[in-house]
């Protein structure tokens, strides 16, 4: 058992860290966690009787009518507390996030129904959370969300929590496709330190994943969901006498963590301190490569691979990302690396993918941008010096005419994106896009509809440019039929089974970038899609987006 992290410890006790020093925080709330029963003298959770529908969510508090107080009182209501915007909704969960009247420090309080947590059984689950998260915090403990404390009214729980202002760590791992080197090294680091802490207080967090992962203000790590975690004191099974133990019922119901879970957990049915180390394999996995080591479209066929140690490196996998995987995911516990490491995870620490890293320091270090890792081109890029393969004289023709028409720069608001019908602006010079002339159009239209099997995919829309690209995620990449359409739209399908398979949402800040002359990005606010055309025509697709976005988001286009 791992136990331990006497290193770890000294050095974050002698700091203040993360948003503010707890201690600061904490002597403004009650000095502990406040027991939901010591807030107004009702027992945290209880039955209670059916009620009509439940009342809607907390209003805004009023400022101006609360009483004038010397500090704040020792019992925290909603009153004491400005409601903003949802940030996030759990299963039985709404997280506000939220303004203290009296401090004007900003909190993420989770909202709970009791209602609902006594249907759905998960009493268990919110308590250990609140456990979890008040040992957590008791202890000053960094890379965690704090819990300033708890109160209650009788339909609700409130879990008054640190705010996480840039959200999840999934969505950056999703919008840059794959992290670089200094990011994974980074991020990785501090899930490890995290854990070294949360281990060394006996705590097994049992379902870490990049969406329990989010981030401060400054970028910095704060895990949350402590709803699986387990407080260690004996043997950690997952399965207790009474058949709940706690933990969140999950043997047969993994909900969308699947892929995290460790082999201990699907055979034996215990969780020990290597499962979040497996976990750690998993999400360094992910960082490093854009996609899970264990994929499948089943859980049960994700739980086999996990069985088998059956998953892939990609080519371009970092060398030292991949041998620390490879000494992480591996079945048994005890030999993964750091399971025989008696104070804190020196092995891991000392791995080579963190050379340079500077544990001692990292919560004071700025963390590293986040940046694409892109893989080094294999393949000789030569200038095209001739006509794009595959366009007839009449496809020309038909880009002649965008260009043209674009040329004109007419103003025109962005129009709806449903169908060529609907989707043709009109031009106030008396241009008709995408092609001057209303009948070539039309009967283009009408060749696209009789000879392209795309013609429905793209749901009736006048195709301005299409080709094969190698879509990316990471270091995935996918064979796709990539569509440039009136609308605009910009579709991507599976040439080989004929299936669509997305599309690339528009919007005024839709840009593209070309890397060289193979590989173009196209960069949405919450994703960047990563291109690549094998013939070298990067910089011609750039120039066709761009142009169709001069038209249809004419104020906004740089050009
Ligand atoms: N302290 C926080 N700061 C910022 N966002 C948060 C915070 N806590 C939770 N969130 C956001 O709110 C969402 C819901 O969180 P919550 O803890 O209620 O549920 P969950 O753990 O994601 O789901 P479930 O309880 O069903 O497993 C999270 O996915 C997260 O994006």
């Amino acid at each position: 058992m791992l136990t331990g992290c006497k290193v770890v410890k000294n050095v974050f006790d002698s700091r203040n860290i993360v948003s503010g020093s707890p201690r600061f925080l904490w002597s403004e709330f009650p000095p502990a966690v406040v027991e939901p029963s010591n807030c107004n003298g009702t027992p945290a959770i209880q039955a209670v009787p059916p009620q009509p529908p439940p009342p809607p969510p907390p209003q805004q508090a009023k400022p101006q009518q609360q009483p004038q107080q010397q500090g704040p009182p020792n019992k925290r209501t909603t009153e004491d507390f400005i409601f903003g915007k949802i940030i996030g909704e759990g299963s039985f969960s709404t997280v506000y996030l939220t303004k203290d009247i009296h401090s004007s420090r900003e909190y993420a309080i989770k909202v709970c129904e009791k209602r609902h947590i006594i249907r759905e059984k998960k009493t268990e689950y919110v308590k250990r959370e609140r456990d979890v998260l008040n040992a957590l915090s008791s202890a000053g403990a960094p890379f965690f969300v704090k819990l300033y404390c708890t109160f209650q009214d009788t339909d609700r729980l409130y879990f008054v929590l640190s705010y996480a202002k840039n959200g999840e760590l999934l969505p950056y791992i999703n919008k840059v496709g794959a992290f670089d080197k200094d990011c994974t090294r980074f991020y990785a680091g501090e899930i490890l330190l995290a854990l070294e802490y949360l281990h060394g207080l006996n705590i097994i967090h049992r379902d870490l994943k990049p969406e329990n992962i989010l981030l401060d203000d400054q970028m910095h790590i704060l895990i949350t969901d402590f709803g699986s975690a387990k407080i260690v004191n004996q043997v950690e099974t997952l399965n207790g006498a009474d058949g709940s133990n706690g933990a969140r019922p999950r043997r047969n119901s993994f909900v969308g963590t699947a892929q995290y879970v460790s082999p201990e957990l699907l055979t034996d049915k215990t969780a020990n301190f290597g499962s979040d180390l497996w976990a750690l394999g998993c999400i360094i996995y992910q960082m490093v490569s854009g996609l899970p080591p264990f994929r499948a479209r089943s859980e049960y066929k994700i739980f086999q691979k996990i069985l088998a140690l059956e998953y892939e490196f990609p080519d371009g996998f970092d060398a030292d990302a991949q041998d620390l995987v490879q000494k992480l995911l591996v079945l048994d516990a005890s030999e993964r690396l750091g399971a025989k490491d008696t104070n804190g995870y020196l092995s891991i620490r000392s791995h080579k993918l963190f050379e340079g890293l500077d544990f001692e320091n990292i919560l004071t270090t700025k963390p590293p941008t986040i940046s694409p890792y892109l893989p080094v081109p294999t393949a000789n890029y030569r200038v095209p010096d001739h006509l794009e393969p595959g366009l007839n004289s009449q496809r020309l023709l038909e880009l002649d005419d965008v260009a043209t028409t674009i040329s004109c720069s007419f103003a025109s608001s962005p129009a709806s994106t449903t169908s060529a019908s609907t989707t043709v602006p009109t031009s106030t010079k008396g241009y008709t896009y995408p092609l001057r002339d209303p009948a070539v159009r039309a009967s283009r239209l009408a060749a696209q509809e009789s000879s392209s099997p795309y013609h429905q995919m793209v749901e009736g829309n006048l195709i301005l440019k299409q080709g094969i690209v190698s879509k990316r995620k990471g270091l995935f990449a996918r064979r796709r039929m990539l569509m440039l359409t009136e609308g605009p739209r910009l579709f991507y399908a599976d040439p080989s089974t004929m299936t669509l398979k997305g599309e690339i949402p528009w919007s005024s800040t839709l840009s593209t970038e070309v890397r060289n002359f193979k590989i173009f990005f196209v960069h949405t606010p919450n994703r960047t899609y990563y291109l690549e055309e094998s013939d070298g025509y990067a910089l011609e697709w750039c120039k066709a987006i761009d142009e169709v976005k001069n038209v249809y988001y004419p104020s906004t286009s740089s050009t």
